[in-house]
């Protein structure tokens, strides 16, 4: 479904962490100064010993040893707490950018994407990732630190031992290789099967009313179980393999451990090695465990975490929009813009077929122009063309007279006002609802457009005025106030080109009329162009342009349409407006 990255997820991992490389540094230092503290604990413990045995006082090194426990556990803390939060930091920068990337992504590759799977990347998956960019990326290097350094202190000890547990480390080493690429494997697998979850879930919620109405949420749970079970298998996959490198290492450790104790107290009796130096060397294995066991398991936790990686990074690398290169033409901002479509050829994606097939049209100057045409006719694309949605396949959508690809897209956008056919309104406040597209927009603003929208009527009734919740968790609003919401919100833009895609659905009358006044209203002023399905807003038009499989076959007036076009007259004729008996013709659809 998306597009595989192309940089290694560790050089990723690292460019998410780059920017903290100072805080990085720093606490590394206190954790690797820490670990060389609780590293000397045994060396000091064979001075004591070997002060004991030479008869001397034991208080100044036992007093040497608790300073350098002490010491060493703030410094080591104080390093811990460092690199946590270099660790939280990393995976605040990751959402952002995600973020970033997710809203500004081109509408072409949100349409081939699943939301569900999208809303998994950024919660599901970031979360992955902090686990390994707190405790995974401090435990791997303050484990490794302890590690290498508890290692040249084994090898300046006595070769013989070093070598035993060398040969231990390589065990280890090895076993690492095997497990961590199947449990990055199983982890990723796991994670694509809870986006799959994440998607059923939208695809459910996104038509609720209509999976319950065809009774079907048995199928709908069953979808959604298998993708839950799926992530269940990979998940105790991930847990078995965990197992088997946590009990493997241990194994290892402890035959090492015996291995020495058996190879060492041989030096011991034979007389080649200090006992002082056995046990120091024991002593070292037993502090040595601890890291060992956290390095392998911050290695599975790092195998997780890049799976995450590789999946947060995928959505940084689809295409997004740069909405600001470029620079805006010099307009009037108080003149109308004008639109003109130039043999505009267009299809949605390479392997689907051609929606406009030439189109040809103007509309300059303030005043209402209707598209009209038979449904699936390439109207609502229209729109999408001008608002650079997509980009034309060939030919040229123009604003102003500058090709649409020239304009810096804010700029562009910040020129139009944009009600889609559905008119959504968004979760939080009316007043957020409207101040979305003009957020500097003063409350005398606010009460302007309440009145041209015809909307007083609904913001005296809801609870608390503008500032009722609307949408998901607030007051539900009927279809033909949700458009004029939308218009409301629209307007208060500003814009020199108001597009307006009417809803399908029929409105009550009152509803009716109160659109249709703000829409020529707003036509004063400026130029609006509707994708029109109601024959009042048909018959107020300046202009009409008559839209067939993706062609413009007439543009005119009502009468003027009515008698020179045979598909204008059909559907007129469809809608009772110029009386005829629609069934007397051929069915051409609707308006
Ligand atoms: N995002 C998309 N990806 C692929 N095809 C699309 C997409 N949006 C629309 N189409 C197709 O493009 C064609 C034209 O759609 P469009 O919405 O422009 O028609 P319309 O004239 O506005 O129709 P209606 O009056 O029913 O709203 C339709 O066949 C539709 O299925």
């Amino acid at each position: 479904m998306l597009r595989a990255a192309p940089k290694a997820p560790v050089r990723r991992l690292w460019e998410h962490a780059r920017p903290h490389w100072r805080v990085l540094v720093l606490g590394g230092g206190l954790s690797f100064l820490g670990g060389v503290t609780s590293l000397a604990q045994p060396l000091m413990a064979k001075y004591v010993i070997d002060e004991l045995g030479a008869g001397g006082s034991i208080l100044g090194p036992v007093l040497a040893l608790t300073g350098v426990i002490v010491g060493g556990a703030v410094i080591g803390a104080v390093g811990a707490f460092l690199l946590e939060r270099t660790g939280q930091s990393v995976v605040l920068g990751v959402r952002r950018t995600l973020v970033g990337s997710l809203v500004r992504l081109r509408v072409a590759e949100v349409d081939r994407l699943k939301p569900g799977d999208l809303v998994a990347r950024l919660t599901a998956d970031t979360t992955l990732l902090r686990t390994v960019a707190t405790s995974g990326i401090t435990n791997l290097f303050t484990s490794s630190v302890l590690l290498v350094g508890g290692v040249v202190v084994m090898a300046v000890l006595d070769r013989t031992l070093f070598l035993v547990a060398a040969g231990m480390i390589v065990v280890v080493g090895l076993l690492m290789g095997v497990v961590l690429p199947r449990i990055g494997a199983a982890t990723r697998a796991a994670q694509v099967a809870l986006g799959e979850m994440g998607s059923h879930l939208e695809r459910v919620f996104g038509a609720f009313r209509t999976v319950k109405a065809s009774s079907a949420e048995d199928a709908e749970i069953a979808r959604l179980d298998t993708a839950a079970v799926e992530s269940w298998r990979r998940g105790v996959a991930v847990a078995g393999w965990t197992a088997v490198s946590g009990t493997a290492t241990w194994l290892a450790v402890n035959v090492a451990f015996l291995t020495v104790l058996a190879v060492g107290g041989g030096l011991v009796a034979a007389g080649n090695l200090p006992v002082s130096s056995l046990i120091a060397f024991l002593l070292l294995l037993f502090y040595l465990m601890e890291p060992i066991s956290t390095l392998v398991q911050s290695l599975t936790e790092i195998q997780t975490g890049l799976a995450a990686v590789r999946r947060i990074d995928e959505v940084s690398d689809l295409d997004q929009e740069d909405t600001t290169a470029g620079a805006a033409p010099a307009v009037a901002p108080d003149r109308p813009a004008s639109v003109a479509f130039e043999d505009v050829a267009f299809r949605y994606r390479p392997d689907l077929p051609l929606i406009h097939h030439g189109v040809d049209f103007e509309a300059g100057g303030a005043g209402l122009t209707a598209l009209v045409g038979p449904s699936g006719a390439g109207k609502t694309t229209v729109f999408s063309l001008v608002e650079r949605f997509y980009d034309a396949t060939s030919g040229t959508v123009r604003l102003d007279g500058t090709d649409v690809r020239d304009w810096p897209l804010d700029a562009l956008r910040a020129h139009i006002g944009y009600v889609e056919q559905d008119a959504p309104v968004l979760d939080g406040t009316l007043r957020e609802n409207l101040l979305m597209a003009a957020p500097h927009a003063t409350g005398d603003d606010v009460a302007e457009i309440v009145l041209r929208a015809r909307l007083t009527e609904l913001v005296s009734r809801l609870p608390d005025g503008l500032d009722s919740a609307i949408g998901h968790r607030g007051v539900t609003i009927s279809g033909g106030e949700r458009q004029r919401v939308a218009i409301a919100r629209a307007l208060l833009r500003r814009p020199r080109l108001l597009l307006m895609d009417e809803a399908t659905s029929q409105l009550d009358a009152a509803n009716e009329s109160a659109l249709k006044e703000v829409m020529l209203e707003a036509a004063r002023t400026t130029n609006v162009i509707v994708v029109a399905h109601r024959l009042s807003t048909v018959t107020s038009a300046d202009r009409i342009v008559v839209m067939d499989a993706g062609r413009v076959r007439a543009v005119g007036t009502h009468e003027e349409l009515v008698a020179a076009d045979e598909l204008y007259r059909d559907l007129a004729a469809g809608q009772l407006l110029t009386g005829e008996d629609p069934s007397a013709r051929s069915p051409a659809g609707a308006a």
